[in-house]
């Protein structure tokens, strides 16, 4: 028997548990399905795991280095996977289990565990744990993405590694390759090279981090390489096959260099591929382009108006907070009739590597891309005396500015306390201040954000 609601929602990621509660507290009936883990790629196997490793690398690095500091320790500096492991579950499942606990305890939310299938544009076939035909009068997606698996010679010969799979290692691999010089490679490059493994980062593209700055990449590849990471640029994986001795052999298309690169373990890191292949959209009539996404208007509706898709299966985002702030668009206007629209938010993101990069709005590229009159400020972390004071003062800080409506273009912090600083930037940008505003502010001593009146009050034209 069909069961009946106000709404569904598939997937319970970054928009989707918040949503059903937002629609659940206004008195609609709501479905939520959820195939897997409750919170999704962030809580289980993305951002939370990652940020909780890399507390345990970044201690490691710390230890090893402390001479720097004037404090010595005896002996080797060793790191138990199981124990970071142990450490990173009890953090993963808390929130985890905190999701499910407040979909399963908010009135008007029903919770299947299942997968979901379309079979018409209102109904869909939940098959799992729970197996029930749901109809709802509006149904929003937020399904995700998985880690990309491309078609290259002789992958399914190789363990080979993913995000979720390397995730759980319970040993420190010997020699990690890690193809892919994307947000994914870097962050896990960085944090098995401090776990103690050799590292190779295998990139096709000239650059790391290709949609930074050059001057980010730059510093990203000195950042690298003094840390003995292993890099081949310009290098395309065309191919895997199992070592003569073990391990894997990773064949590589360069002009310079070895043509095969050979470890222990590899990662592939090479992109996302959105979970709508099984969910039947040709029955909703929802419309896919040629990669899986489901392209959505200004509102978040697909082609189908009472089918929504939030988070990174939309391709307008590809963060926990633009997933989020899906969310925050389609309740408000849903709910409260707000206007509010996707195109009204900034972009802002964050590399986890040590240091950090983070960057809001529009890169010095793009500015120089737009052919606005321009200006530009750059100090480097040398400049911020409370990086000196940590004895971390790797990077640099960058603000553009619209040489003739004073507004803020963009910014980047690549520096120790870089991901928090940059919120200084963010709110003006949101608050559409002149950068003046910033040049007049008076930031606390001693903090990373004290440099960035000073970096506002001397700017020069961006050539
Ligand atoms: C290793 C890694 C590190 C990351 N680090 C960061 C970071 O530091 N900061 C950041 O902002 N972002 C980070 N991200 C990205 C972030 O995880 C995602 O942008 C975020 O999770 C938003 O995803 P989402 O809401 O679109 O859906 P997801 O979180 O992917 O959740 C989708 C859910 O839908 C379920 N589902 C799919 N299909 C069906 C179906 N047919 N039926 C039922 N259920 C279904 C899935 O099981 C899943 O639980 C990281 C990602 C990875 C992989
Ligand atoms: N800090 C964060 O916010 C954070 C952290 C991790 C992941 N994420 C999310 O995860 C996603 C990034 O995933 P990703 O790093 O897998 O993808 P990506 O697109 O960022 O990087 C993939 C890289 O792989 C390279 N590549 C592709 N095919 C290759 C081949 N055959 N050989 C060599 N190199 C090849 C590409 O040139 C690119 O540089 C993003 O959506 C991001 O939002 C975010």
């Amino acid at each position: 028997m069909t069961q009946r609601f106000d709404d569904i929602v598939v997937g319970s990621g970054q928009a989707g548990p918040f949503l059903a509660v937002r629609l659940a507290n206004a008195g609609r009936r709501v479905a939520i399905v959820e195939r897997k883990f409750f919170g999704g790629t962030c809580v289980n196997v993305g951002c939370t795991p990652t940020k909780t490793m890399i507390a345990s690398a970044e201690t490691a690095h710390r230890v090893r280095e402390s001479v720097r500091w004037g404090v010595h320790h005896a002996g080797e500096v060793t790191v138990s996977m199981p124990e970071v492991q142990l450490r990173t579950q009890k953090v993963v499942m808390s929130s985890r289990n905190g999701i499910e606990k407040m979909l399963r305890s908010t009135p008007n939310i029903t919770v299947f565990k299942g997968t979901a299938h379309f079979t018409s544009p209102t109904t869909l076939n939940v098959k799992g744990e729970d197996t029930a035909e749901i109809e709802g009068e509006r149904i929003f997606l937020n399904v995700g993405t998985r880690a990309a698996v491309p078609d290259l010679k002789g992958v399914h010969d190789v363990p080979f590694l993913t995000n979720t799979t390397l995730l759980a290692m319970q040993e420190v691999p010997d020699h990690l390759v890690v193809v892919g010089g994307g947000y994914i490679g870097l962050e896990f490059a960085q944090m098995f090279r401090r776990f103690g493994s050799k590292v190779t980062v295998v990139e096709m593209g000239p650059r790391l981090a290709a949609h930074e700055d050059p001057d980010v990449t730059d510093a990203l590849i000195e950042l690298f390489t003094q840390e003995d990471i292993g890099l081949r640029l310009n290098a395309e994986c065309i191919a895997m096959a199992p070592g003569a001795k073990g391990g894997v052999q990773v064949h590589v298309n360069c002009n310079e260099g070895e043509p095969a690169v050979q470890g222990s373990h590899v990662l592939l890191a090479v992109g996302r591929t959105p979970n709508t292949q099984d969910l039947g959209l040709e029955a909703a009539g929802v419309i896919v382009d040629d990669r899986g996404y489901t392209p959505v208007n200004d509102e978040l509706q697909t082609n189908v108006p009472h089918i929504y898709a939030l988070g990174d299966c939309n391709k307008r985002g590809a963060f926990t907070h633009t997933s989020y702030n899906d969310f925050e668009i389609v309740a408000d206007n849903l709910i409260d009739g707000a206007k509010r629209r996707v195109t009204d938010r900034i972009q802002a993101h964050a590399l986890y590597t040590d240091p950090p990069v983070a960057q809001v709005g529009m890169t010095e590229v793009e500015v120089k891309k737009s052919g606005r009159n321009a200006l530009v400020g750059r100090r480097a972390m040398t400049r911020v005396g409370r990086a000196v004071e940590k004895g971390e003062s790797f990077g640099f800080m960058k603000i553009l500015a619209d040489a003739d409506s004073k507004e803020i273009l963009g910014a980047t912090i690549f520096g120790v306390g870089g991901d928090e600083a940059i919120h200084a930037i963010v709110d003006l940008m949101y608050a559409k201040a002149p950068y003046t505003t910033l040049q007049h502010a008076v930031h606390i001593h001693p903090t990373v954000a004290e440099l960035l009146p000073t970096v506002a009050g001397d700017l020069k034209p961006l050539t």
